[in-house]
């Protein structure tokens, strides 16, 4: 990428709050080592450990759970967007702007017909949910709706650094895209597998966006503070994703779609 004057001064411009780039000061890990320390969080407190997507992964749901977790996850994937979007408002640079509405994009898409959304809704009515029960979100578990909220406002209400670093769940999201790629057509054969595009895509997606935010973050978080804030960060997305399900398995023994 050729480097602009204005993008050069926006670059070396420091964080509200933050220590000058390029002094790390004292306690504070080389990237590589603040690079272990986030991925060892996330594969510790990733939500592929929790009950509710091992029962998932091991065919063991009732069609009446799935629908009642696609219902749910729509909430979250509607809302990605918008925590995107407060992200973007927080971006300097025009080359990290451009880079992070194509994340927008990908759920929004470019037209009605190409977006997550729109395969998310498709994966809805292949376990049997109509599009306006989604939309409409009336099988919205409340403590879903805390947890996903509160994402978004994590990331409307902190920097860069904590917003950006909350996204690296990412880094363990196209693993999980794969396993249920791979277990969904051998436990629950009466999904359509055109239903299943949705996790398709996020495989290579998830691997740009994951190594995108590990690269700025790793940039960003010089000194020891802004490294713990962006494992704290880290750390507060993983109980979002774990609550979430959480949330689920709860409700699905009371009611069900
Ligand atoms: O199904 C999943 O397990 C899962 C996990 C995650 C994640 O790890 O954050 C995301 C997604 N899916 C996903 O589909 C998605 O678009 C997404 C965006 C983000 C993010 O934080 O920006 N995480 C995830």
């Amino acid at each position: 990428m050729t480097t602009t004057g204005f993008e050069t001064a926006l670059a070396t411009r420091p964080e509200p709050g933050g220590a000058d780039p390029g002094s790390p000061g004292l306690g504070a890990w080389d990237e590589e080592q603040l690079e272990a320390r986030l991925r060892e969080l996330a594969t510790a407190r990733y939500h592929d450990r929790h009950p509710f997507n091992r029962r998932m992964h091991q065919g063991e749901l009732s069609p009446a759970e799935l629908r009642l977790w696609v219902a749910n996850r729509f909430y979250y994937q509607c809302n990605i967007p918008i925590k995107d979007a407060h992200i973007l408002a927080k971006l300097h640079l025009p080359a990290q702007r451009r880079s992070w509405l194509r994340r927008i994009q990908d759920h929004d898409g470019l037209t009605d017909q190409d977006g997550g959304l729109e395969k998310w809704l498709r994966l809805g009515e292949a376990v049997g949910l109509a599009r306006h029960e989604l939309l409409t979100h009336r099988h919205l578990l409340p403590g879903v709706r805390l947890a996903v909220d509160g994402y978004v406002n994590f990331c409307r209400n902190n920097d860069r650094l904590e917003a950006v670093a909350s996204s690296l769940t990412e880094l363990c999201a196209p693993s999980i895209m794969l396993t249920r790629l791979e277990t969904f057509p051998l436990h629950y054969p009466w999904i359509d597998s055109a239903g299943l595009s949705y996790f398709r895509g996020r495989v290579p997606q998830g691997r740009r966006d994951g190594s995108e935010a590990l690269a700025w973050v790793k940039e960003w978080a010089v000194s020891r503070d802004q490294q713990d804030r962006a494992l704290a960060a880290l750390s507060f997305k993983c109980d979002v994703l774990w609550s979430l399900l959480d949330s689920v398995q709860g409700a699905e023994r009371r009611e069900t779609p």
